[in-house]
């Protein structure tokens, strides 16, 4: 291989992320050559409606799979929340990276927690997600629709658009903007996104020369964590529309996982835990899902809740 070429989008995040793992393979392989291929996806043009309303989370990976599949680039690297439930035939999702901090961040200048956002305060969030959380424990908030990089929300922020914002720690840690987060929310508080903080690495199927040069990036203990929530929401179908909200975290040999499904006002939600064999990770995310609709979340995830 003369060079591996990664495709990215042109985000300051996918740009970080791209160069974060083009580093670590360099370190891991010395001598090897490593090429951004820079990609603009149909994500990256809507920017003035919410995605939920859109063809949802394949908006941001369907061309760098087609720059994957016409050889223009050999790799792509994912934020795994953006990564939809079902791969493409003729991809291979093998390697999924140390995960950073997987919480929510709250930016917020005026205020030093959730609690203390004064009353009717904006917040400025595009994920169904933390609008219903947030909304559940504070239904005086006010949502507006904030989308677009991270840069640009916190620019929307700064010019006073809403007093305070609700970003992945792991996009502002990772982009260097540590130092904008007032507070890092529980995951007890705000539970975080399906697979949010992790890194998954996509290449064509059957590429061996690839796989081999990007097997050891692989992180066996987030791989589980990846399989139990992806399960929990494969099953209950998505989250595109529905507030949907997953995370396990790894004790030994066990493997503990809660999911979280609601309305978009927060004005329902169920919330579950369960813990199983850390070696069964599918089997405990279908459990916690099927444990969840016997609570009726169908009727939440169908719109009727
Ligand atoms: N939806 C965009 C997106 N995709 C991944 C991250 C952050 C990094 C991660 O979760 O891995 C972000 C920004 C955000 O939600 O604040």
């Amino acid at each position: 291989m003369t060079a591996l070429r990664i495709a990215t989008r042109k985000s300051p995040l996918a740009l970080w992320q791209a160069h974060h793992v083009a580093d670590l393979l360099m370190r891991q392989h010395p001598g090897l050559r490593v090429e951004l291929v820079e990609m603009l996806t149909e994500g990256d043009r809507i920017l003035d409606r919410a995605l939920s309303a859109e063809g949802g989370k394949g908006l941001f990976i369907k061309e760098l799979e087609q720059g994957l599949i016409e050889g223009r680039a050999d790799l792509a690297v994912h934020s795994m929340k953006d990564v939809p439930a079902e791969l493409p035939p003729g991809f291979a999702l093998p390697v999924f990276c140390a995960a950073a901090d997987p919480r929510d961040a709250l930016v917020a200048p005026q205020a030093g927690s959730l609690d203390a956002l004064p009353l009717g305060a904006r917040v400025g969030t595009a994920s169904l997600r933390r609008g219903c959380q947030l909304l559940a424990r504070r239904p005086d908030l006010v949502l507006v629709l904030t989308r677009g990089n991270v840069q640009t929300r916190l620019a929307k922020l700064d010019r006073g658009d809403c007093d305070a914002l609700l970003l992945a720690a792991a996009g502002l840690d990772r982009l260097g903007l540590t130092d904008r987060i007032t507070a890092r929310l529980d995951t007890g508080v705000m539970l975080p996104a399906v697979t949010q903080g992790v890194l998954g690495l996509e290449c064509r199927a059957g590429d061996a020369a690839t796989l081999a040069l990007i097997a050891p990036l692989h992180e066996p203990a987030t791989a589980l964590r990846v399989q139990a929530e992806r399960a929990f929401a494969g099953r209950l179908g998505g989250g595109c529309h529905t507030p949907l909200a997953a995370h396990a975290v790894l004790d030994g040999d066990r493997l503990h996982l809660s999911g979280l499904v609601g309305t978009p006002d927060g004005r329902r939600i169920l919330r579950e835990s369960l813990s199983g064999p850390a070696d069964q990770p599918q089997a405990l995310g279908l459990a916690l899902a099927q444990v969840l609709l016997e609570r009726g979340a169908g009727e939440i995830l169908a719109g009727h809740g």
